[in-house]
């Protein structure tokens, strides 16, 4: 079995962060294992308070896994401040693990950042060039190359220019944008479309943190890098579709779902 870690923030509520990260891990057939950055108090409805956890901590916890345990794949999600990000960076350098996909996380649904706005530059100069992938949303793609995103044209160009700031893949997420979910990667040679209908749902909790766990867990096992995304994104689209109506607002996605169809669940009620 493969061991893949996520380093992300904590939702208490079970629909993002890390707790999404660990069912999609379970989901994939991977060993998860979790640093947490953040204790975020937040539900399907709102963020209430954010709790960074200091640097010293996350470099322990990330000491903790590495010294003991085989890293096949690393997820990273949000990251609140530059110290964090300094932290994460410095480990990363230090152990070298394969695989790393970087979600630039900085709002929430909600609209609560859970980055600090100040963090940008620290992100781009630090945590990009360490990344094997970085998946941002539209809005995180526009905040990181100051262009505006309307158009797959557009998605294009500013996949080349977050190429040039030193990650080696790119995935831009199109759920921000209307009409079907289309998101376009770029490895530096080419342009991959992963097309899928668009869900009408406002269930829709920690959609993104499912993507780039489920990428994290499928480069773990072996997939190529498009191959990684294209059955991620057939992962992430059936946990929207089946997503669920839990809580008052946006519920999460539906970790279950697959595992249920293949007979992996009993006595459970979907
Ligand atoms: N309504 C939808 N129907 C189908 N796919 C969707 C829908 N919304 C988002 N997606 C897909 O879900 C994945 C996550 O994309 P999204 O742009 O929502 O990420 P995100 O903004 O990081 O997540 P969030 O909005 O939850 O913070 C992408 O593959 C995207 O295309
Ligand atoms: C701790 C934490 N991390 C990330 C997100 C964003 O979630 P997503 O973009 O997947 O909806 C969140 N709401 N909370």
């Amino acid at each position: 079995m493969k061991n893949v870690l996520t380093i992300a923030g904590s939702d208490c509520s079970g629909g993002a962060g890390i707790q999404a990260d660990l069912k999609t891990f379970a989901a994939h057939g991977v060993y998860g294992m979790s640093v947490i950055v953040s204790v975020v108090a937040e539900n399907t409805c709102r963020v209430i308070s954010i709790k960074d956890i200091p640097p010293k901590s996350i470099a322990d916890q990330i000491d903790a896994v590495f010294e003991d345990i085989r890293v096949d794949g690393v997820k990273i999600g949000m990251l609140s401040n530059k110290e964090q990000m300094k932290t994460v960076a410095d480990k990363l350098l230090q152990y070298r693990p394969r695989g790393v996909v970087l979600d630039p996380v900085m709002v929430a649904k909600g609209g609560c950042a859970l980055m600090h706005p100040e963090a940008l530059e620290t992100l781009k100069k630090e945590m990009l060039p360490r990344a094997f992938l970085i998946t941002p949303n539209i809005p995180e793609a526009e905040a990181l190359t100051g262009m505006k995103i309307e158009t797959a044209e557009e998605m294009k160009q500013a996949a080349a220019l977050l190429l040039k700031m030193g990650t080696q893949n790119v995935l831009i997420k199109g759920g921000h944008l209307s009409g079907d979910a289309v998101d376009i990667l770029y490895d530096g040679k080419e342009f991959s479309a992963f097309t899928a209908e668009r869900i009408q749902t406002k269930n829709t909790h920690g959609t993104g943190c499912t993507l780039s766990s489920a990428i994290a867990a499928n480069l773990a096992n072996g997939m190529g890098t498009a191959d990684a995304v294209k059955a991620a994104k057939e992962y992430v689209t059936t946990a929207i579709r089946h997503a669920l109506p839990i809580g008052k607002g946006h519920g999460p996605t539906n970790h279950f779902y697959t595992l249920y169809q293949k007979g992996g669940l009993r006595n459970a009620e979907l």
